[in-house]
């Protein structure tokens, strides 16, 4: 099967009640570790390329990646843009191949917002890929860009109506107190849940999107802070959180910095104890295979995208 776009994926998860993972990817050891859970759990998934992976990567080689996971495991998988900035940008990794875009204008004020981004919406149609837009800002960082709590702001329903009409995007990121990074909740997580009903009522039918939406896993924050890290007070979403945005139209989570500390964690339990060892493999396939567990378990106990396919 070649690559998808997240319109059919959306429809049978919106009526389903459960969401399809939106996962960052950036090496070969981070695709590899999501598709093979994706492929034991027989899901479909979401992978997603920021500026600031093609950066790293260089697009060429995400895309033949990804091409080799399509091919490797016949799952239905979505190339995504995540956090497109611009319309440039949208339509270089459309040319790549890519079937899904974000563009990302919440940093503008209303109006600028749905002018570019109903631009990046008539551009990417007219090829056969959807877009995926944000109103209402998230805290956090993505990549540069630090977004303050002050600077954040909750979508608004009304105005999600009006954006979605006007520019007749896919799916839409809402901003209902999720933010980027491992440090998501000072105090007690808490999520404006009665926005995000007020919203799914408004959209009926329309897929919603969370980003920020890594649970920052306490065993993996535990694992770094034991060999040698330094993340006091990280904290993210509760996964019982998420089981309740997948039941009220968010079709799309997005986990990034839940790999990362996956990965993270089991490189670093792996050099303590193994000072000795210098063969890459040696700690990326553990990297890797943690990668896997932790998809598996979103997948099957969180997402609820298991045998969907
Ligand atoms: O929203 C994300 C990517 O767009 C990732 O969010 P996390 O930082 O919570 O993993
Ligand atoms: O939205 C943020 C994602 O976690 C991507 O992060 P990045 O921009 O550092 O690649
Ligand atoms: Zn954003
Ligand atoms: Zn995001």
């Amino acid at each position: 099967m070649p690559l998808v776009t997240s319109k059919e994926l959306f429809k049978k998860a919106y009526e389903g009640g459960y969401a399809i993972g939106g996962f960052n990817v950036n090496n070969m050891e981070i695709i590899q570790g999501i598709v093979d859970a994706a492929k034991e759990e027989k899901s479909p998934v979401i992978l997603q390329v920021s500026a600031g992976a093609r950066k790293y990567a260089n697009p060429i080689y995400l895309k033949k990646l990804v091409e080799a996971a399509v091919e490797d495991t016949g799952l239905p998988i979505v190339l995504h843009l995540d956090h497109g900035e611009n319309f440039d940008l949208v339509k270089a990794c459309i040319e790549n191949g890519f079937t899904s875009v974000m563009i990302d204008a919440s940093k503008y004020p209303f109006e600028e917002n749905i002018r570019i981004t109903k631009e990046v919406v008539d551009y990417a149609h007219s090829r056969g890929v959807v877009v995926e837009a944000e109103l209402g800002r998230l805290a956090g960082v993505e990549d540069a860009v630090k977004v303050s709590s002050a600077e954040a702001t909750y979508t608004d329903p009304d105005q999600a109506v009006e954006f979605v009409e006007r520019t007749g995007i896919d799916s839409l990121a809402v901003a209902i107190g999720t933010s980027h990074g491992a440090y998501k909740f000072k105090g007690e997580p808490k999520l404006d849940f009665e926005r995000l009903e007020t919203i799914t009522k408004k959209l009926a039918g329309f897929p919603l999107v969370l980003h920020g939406a890594s649970t920052v896993m306490p065993e993996f924050v535990a694992k770094c802070n034991e060999y040698g890290g330094k993340l006091p007070g990280a904290q993210g979403v509760p996964e019982d959180m998420l089981r309740k945005a997948a039941s009220l139209g968010v079709c799309k989570i997005n986990i990034d910095t839940d790999l990362r500390l996956a990965m993270t964690a089991s490189i670093r339990e792996f050099f303590v104890k193994h000072p000795e060892e210098f063969d890459p493999r040696k700690y990326l396939g553990p990297a890797r295979e943690a990668i896997k567990q932790m998809v598996k378990h979103k997948i099957k106990d969180v997402l609820g995208s298991s045998n969907r396919i």
